[in-house]
């Protein structure tokens, strides 16, 4: 954790649940209003189609819904995407840019990503951008240098601790039950946290860096515990409300 900053627990629920998943939605809002702790904010990135009702089923309170992308302009002839400013009308308070999954998958850039992220900021949400190596640039020893290039290229030059989330995300550890060890973890996050504040003073200083990959609810407690480990971006453990809940109740107080 980072003294002085308030940790964020967000779900990435990827290209998962239609209406029947509601249920969790509300289950989540139900067992957050009963812990009746704020020690963490809580956001559910739900596919596009659910963002609406997700909305309304969380009814503002103790759980924020944000988007998964957005495409960079705000309105016009690109067949099948949706706009920054479309998943605020929905009732998006933010958006994961940069997620490795659209790196790869749709060969986003750097410069792609950085535009999102000013897309995002236009509209009036939190880009929550992804950086993370490769397990190939791990091996190789790239991991710094690679998480380095990507923060610099990501990340527009207007960024606030208030309009951005970073999230570390190994692409190894996506998914697959494997985590770095917690030196590494520390050790990339140290460098995330360096560099943003060498580049932005204090709102880098402030600015949140949660990790992703394979967080569960039996090892959230000790990767939330690491300095500059501001929260958790989870995935396939925020499907379950029991699962998501349990994370959330790992922030340490
Ligand atoms: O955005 C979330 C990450 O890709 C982590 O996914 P995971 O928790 O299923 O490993």
């Amino acid at each position: 954790m980072t003294p002085g900053v308030k940790p964020l627990v967000a779900g990435n629920w990827k290209m998962n649940g239609t209406g029947a998943a509601l249920g969790e939605v509300r289950a989540i809002v139900e067992g957050l209003s009963a812990s009746g702790s704020a020690v963490a904010d809580a956001m559910l990135c739900v596919p596009a189609t659910l963002i609406g009702r997700a909305a309304d089923a969380a009814g503002g309170a103790v759980l924020e819904i944000g988007g998964q992308d957005c495409h960079a302009k705000e309105s016009g002839a690109h067949t099948g995407d949706v706009s920054a400013e479309m998943l605020r009308d929905a009732g998006a308070s933010a958006v994961i840019v940069g997620h490795s999954e659209r790196r790869t998958d749709h060969g986003e850039t750097d410069a792609t990503v950085r535009d999102k992220a000013a897309a995002a900021w236009r509209a009036g949400v939190t880009a929550i951008i992804c950086v993370g190596e490769t397990r190939e640039q791990r091996e190789n020893g790239e991991a710094e240098r690679v998480t380095s290039a990507q923060l610099d290229g990501s990340i527009p030059d207007d960024m606030t601790a208030g309009n951005t989330v970073i999230a570390y995300e190994p692409v190894w550890a996506i998914g697959t039950g494997l985590v770095p060890s917690n030196d590494d973890i520390a050790a990339i996050h140290a460098l995330i946290r360096d560099r943003m504040e060498a580049r932005f003073g204090g709102e880098g200083r402030k600015v949140r860096i949660l990790y992703g990959g394979s967080v569960k609810s039996g090892n959230a407690a000790e990767i939330f515990a690491i300095d500059n480990v501001d929260g958790g971006l989870i995935g396939g453990a925020s499907l379950k409300a029991a699962d998501f809940l349990a994370i959330c109740d790992a922030v340490p107080d």
